[in-house]
């Protein structure tokens, strides 16, 4: 192997050691070999072998960047005397290294060289910013979004330094280190004395990555998060990244580790060649996840996890709430309470939302829920809480009279319990009855979102059947987790499954559920201080007794939709579709589907809207576009009328109208 040069010399290091440089052309690679073995035998200050080796790399690479020397050469000197100069600069061994990486790192930021072989270090509040190094860190640290100097977030100010340097981390921390008495650096035995941080950390309990001594931490500040310290505590940035970020030759240590790759070190020596180029980008890491690295709020997150820190401790958690302030509704998270354990202490359990993946949040405690069993509140949470579409009052066709008294006694006074007290007080329940399908569930979902309360749906079929042993238990877990949560609405479908007259056949489990139902039912009313409204629905009033009837003071009837309210719903559902028809057309159909419920309404037009699809060809049918469909023709409805009837007989209709007169709350 031979490198090119122009003459060969004698070159006298300050430092004591004598090199012989290669200077004339084809030069051999053994000269090479030779000087190095010329500086690892001298007999020298282990100061000034590193010196010796630093001079040997800046010739190398000056050789090779003035294409003396070739790039394999390069590659394999650099290679073998970076490793020998780090073993000198990083070693542990007192005698015969320098053991001090700072200094390297030191130097490096400013492009200087240090020759001293103890910490001294150079930099200033004054320089340190203005440096090309920490410069190019600030930059790369704000294009990887990372918070470093300068972040406007959280900052801390170091003593008589007068510098603010962020520190990421939980509000906590930082108020802990805004308190730092007046720090500074090289002054350890004052700042020891006059610092009382460790009792801080202790008091917060911080992450372990939080050093204890205000000095290193001080230190580690300065140094870690710029410069990759080795045996940085405070690891805002994984030391490896930063190092190989900010230079190419800041740690030789590290730089080891890159040279044993060759790849890499090419990528390095082409940096260096090309001057111009910033130096970070040439570097070893190149993968973010290669190189283990992790942003400071990454790092938080885990210690956080490690230190089981709720979010609510560090002050960016969400605090949930009982009561109104917390968003509620059909979309509003619900906060399932939990039996309290101690005092103020935040408990998580699970809950499946609706339809969707299960949620972790963080819900109070609440000493009425103590006999509970979590599972059952969190059965309640996710079965019985309900979760749909918002529904407005305009969406149910017809109705005023039911809309505008549930308006009066429901929706108003939960609003403004302030206004509706003593007489005015509403009633604690409510009895829809009517046909089926006329929109008494509707109803039911309409409350929940336009009242503002917190919702709580079931079908006392369920509470029946489904938890067969645990429907008296659910009952009374359900009452009592709504007494958690007032005002509460909890709606009954079917509500005739539970509150059947009791007879030779009942079943003593549905006797016992139906006692517990009054017995709640009864403890809601008598108590003012209570905000429980129980809404029952049902087709079969006549199958209620009149204990329960007593109990659902206010009973409304839910007619068939009239006129009107026909219209409205085939106007509606038919806006959404393509439609030829007309108003004349529209009036037509409605009259003609005289003692259609609103259920019956919708099957109508379901069944017209497929009228399009049937005179398609069925061969046809799969290569059809959307846009080739023909639009719902009057023809269409007058062919469902075919096969869509009314689903309440005019019989039943009597039956209701007499209930409605003998029971009902209606003029
Ligand atoms: N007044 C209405 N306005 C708009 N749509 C209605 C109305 N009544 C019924 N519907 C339609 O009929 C469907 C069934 O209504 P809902 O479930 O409220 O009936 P219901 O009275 O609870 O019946 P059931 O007594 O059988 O439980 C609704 O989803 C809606 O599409
Ligand atoms: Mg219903």
């Amino acid at each position: 192997m031979e490198v090119r040069g122009s003459g060969r010399g004698l070159i006298h290091l300050h430092v004591g050691v004598t090199m012989q440089v290669p200077a004339n052309s084809s030069v051999k690679f053994s000269e090479w070999q030779k000087e190095a073995f010329t500086v690892s035998t001298a007999n020298c200050l282990p100061r000034q072998k590193a010196e010796a080796y630093r001079a040997y790399i800046a010739k190398i690479q000056y050789a090779w960047s003035k294409s003396d020397l070739s790039d394999t050469s390069a590659i394999n000197l650099f290679k073998r005397d970076a490793e020998k100069c780090s073993t000198i600069i990083d070693s542990d061994k007192v005698e015969t290294s320098l053991n001090n990486y700072a200094e390297s790192i030191l130097s490096q930021a400013r492009d200087q060289q240090s020759y001293s072989d103890k910490w001294q270090s150079s930099l200033t509040p004054d320089n340190i910013f203005r440096l090309k190094k920490v410069q190019d860190m600030n930059e790369l640290a704000t294009n990887f979004k990372m918070p470093l100097l300068y972040s406007t977030d959280a900052t801390l100010k170091l003593g008589n330094w007068g510098n603010r340097f962020c520190i990421p981390g939980p509000a906590d921390l930082q108020a802990a280190l805004i308190k730092l008495p007046e720090a500074n650096v090289g002054q350890e035995a004052n700042v020891g004395q006059n610092t009382n941080l460790s009792s801080l950390m202790k008091e917060k309990d911080f992450p372990s990555w939080v050093p204890a001594n205000p000095v290193q931490m001080t230190k580690n500040i300065v140094t870690a998060p710029l410069l990759g310290k080795k045996n940085a505590n405070v690891s805002l940035f994984h030391a490896d990244t930063v190092n190989s970020k900010i230079s190419g030759f800041s740690n030789y240590g590290k730089r080891k580790e890159s040279y044993d790759r060759g790849d890499k070190f090419v990528q390095t020596v082409y940096a260096n060649k090309r001057q111009t180029m910033s130096r970070h980008k040439g570097i070893a890491c190149t993968s973010t996840d290669a190189c283990g690295f992790k942003t400071a709020s990454e790092k938080l997150m885990v210690e956080q996890k490690k230190h089981n820190l709720s979010l609510s401790s560090i002050g960016s958690g969400v605090k949930k709430c009982l009561g109104t302030a917390y968003s509620r509704g059909l979309h509003g998270k619900f906060i399932p309470p939990v039996p309290k354990d101690s005092g103020e202490e935040y408990q998580t359990i699970q809950r499946k939302t609706y339809g969707s993946e299960r949620s972790e949040m963080n819900v109070p405690s609440d000493e009425r829920l103590k006999n509970i069993e979590p599972k059952v509140i969190e059965l309640i949470m996710s079965e019985i809480m309900d979760h749909g579409p918002v529904l407005s009052w305009d969406d149910i066709a017809g109705l005023e009279f039911a809309k505008n008294t549930i308006k009066e006694i429901v929706v108003w006074p939960m609003l403004r319990p302030d206004i509706f007290t003593g007489l005015r007080g509403p009633p604690k329940g409510i009895l829809l009855f009517g046909p089926p399908g006329t929109g008494k569930t509707l109803i039911g979902k309409c409350i929940a979102c336009q009242s503002g309360a917190t919702f709580f749906s079931i079908s006392a079929s369920s509470l029946t059947s489904k938890w067969v042993g645990e429907g008296e238990k659910m009952v009374r877990s359900l009452f009592t987790v709504a007494r958690c949560h007032q005002p509460a609405v909890i709606f009954i479908d079917e509500i005739d499954a539970l509150l059947s007259q009791r007879g030779e056949g009942e079943h003593e489990s549905s006797r016992r559920i139906k006692t517990e139902f009054f017995v709640q039912l009864d403890g809601a009313t008598t108590s003012a201080d209570e905000n429980i409204l129980v809404v029952g629905a049902t087709n079969r009033p006549q199958e209620i007794d009149e204990a329960a009837r007593r109990r659902l003071a206010k009973r409304l009837y839910i007619p068939l939709p009239e006129f009107s309210a026909r219209k409205q719903i085939v106007v509606s559902l038919m806006s959404r579709e393509n439609t030829s028809i007309t108003d004349q057309q529209v009036d037509d159909i409605v009259l003609k589907a005289d003692g259609f419920s609103g259920a019956d309404m919708t099957q109508l037009c379901r069944e017209a809207a497929l009228g399009p699809i049937r005179s398609i060809q069925a061969m046809d049918i799969s290569t059809i576009t959307p846009d080739q469909v023909r639009p719902i023709a009057y023809i269409d409805f007058q062919n469902a009328f075919q096969t869509v009837r009314p689903s309440v007989s005019p019989r039943d209709l009597e039956m209701y109208e007499i209930w409605n007169k003998t029971f009902g709350c209606g003029k």
